[in-house]
């Protein structure tokens, strides 16, 4: 039997170029996610975040190669469940009118057993008791955790998480950055694309951060604060020169908030 070497990444993106007409979003992007690691992709607005998922996802032609467990996705492939591969989006995409429970089937549907094990789900993600209730009706945070109980359900080894935090107070990023970790305990490996810097830096084992499609730092969360060339992306301007105010860029105040 072929046995994969345990150093095998679970993603492996190498080279990635994503052209948008004359705009280069994505410039010669190489990175990769182990087994069990959390890696988060950071960035100003517009760097290429949103991009490198969706060049995952194939959702776009794109130039480089992306590897899960070692193998090429094919081309062509938007239904990456088979790859083991499941994404919640920014704006959630539930359907509000259906129940926690119907959303959490809608990727398992046809499976056997398929209703006990979305029930399953929402219990473990502490949402037994919304199963029944409308999407519509929850509180954002439980739509939130809705959709990751969707993307969790398909039992995933690589989870993409866009901007898991967004919209969320001190106490659910709290339980949040529980859940995460516990997805990562259970050797799943999870992307994800973030704003709220101390999240990031306070639950990623690695940080890859973009700057107009170009990767400008990588590594620890101490590393990557510590990294002068990421303090300048963020404010656009030279570290040092100009007092973070003038800028009206309001990212630093995340970036150098945690202690
Ligand atoms: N379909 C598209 N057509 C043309 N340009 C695009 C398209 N999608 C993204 N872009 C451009 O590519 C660049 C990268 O966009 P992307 O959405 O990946 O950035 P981002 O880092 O996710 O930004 P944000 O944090 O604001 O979501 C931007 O300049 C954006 O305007």
């Amino acid at each position: 039997m072929n046995q994969q070497p345990t150093t095998t990444p679970r993603l492996q993106v190498d080279n990635l170029t994503v052209r948008f007409g004359g705009l280069t979003a994505l410039d010669d992007v190489t990175f990769s996610v182990r087994p069990g690691e959390v890696v988060a992709l950071i960035g100003p607005n517009g760097a290429g975040k949103t991009t490198v998922f969706n060049a995952i996802c194939n959702l776009l032609r794109y130039d480089g190669r992306i590897r899960i467990d070692g193998a090429p996705i094919p081309r062509g492939t938007s239904r990456l469940g088979r790859h083991g591969v499941a994404r919640t989006l920014q704006g959630l995409g539930l359907f509000p009118s259906m129940t926690a429970l119907e959303n959490v089937l809608v990727p398992i549907a046809s499976g056997p057993n398929a209703r006990a094990a979305a029930l399953a789900q929402l219990t473990e993600l502490d949402l037994g008791r919304v199963a029944a209730r409308r999407v519509a009706e929850l509180s954002y945070p439980d739509r939130k955790r809705v959709a990751l109980a969707r993307a969790l359900v398909t039992d995933p080894s690589l989870m993409l998480l866009d901007e898991p935090a967004g919209g969320l107070g001190s106490d659910d990023i709290a339980a949040l950055t529980s859940t995460i970790r516990e997805i990562a305990q259970s050797g799943r490996s999870v992307l994800l694309v973030e704003h709220h810097v101390d999240f990031v830096m306070g639950l990623a084992d690695r940080i890859f951060v973009l700057d107009f499609g170009r990767l400008i730092a990588a590594g620890t969360p101490a590393e990557v604060r510590a990294n002068p060339k990421v303090e300048e992306a963020y404010l656009g301007v030279p570290a040092g020169s100009e007092p973070w105010e003038a800028t009206g860029n309001t990212a630093r105040a995340t970036l150098g908030a945690s202690s």
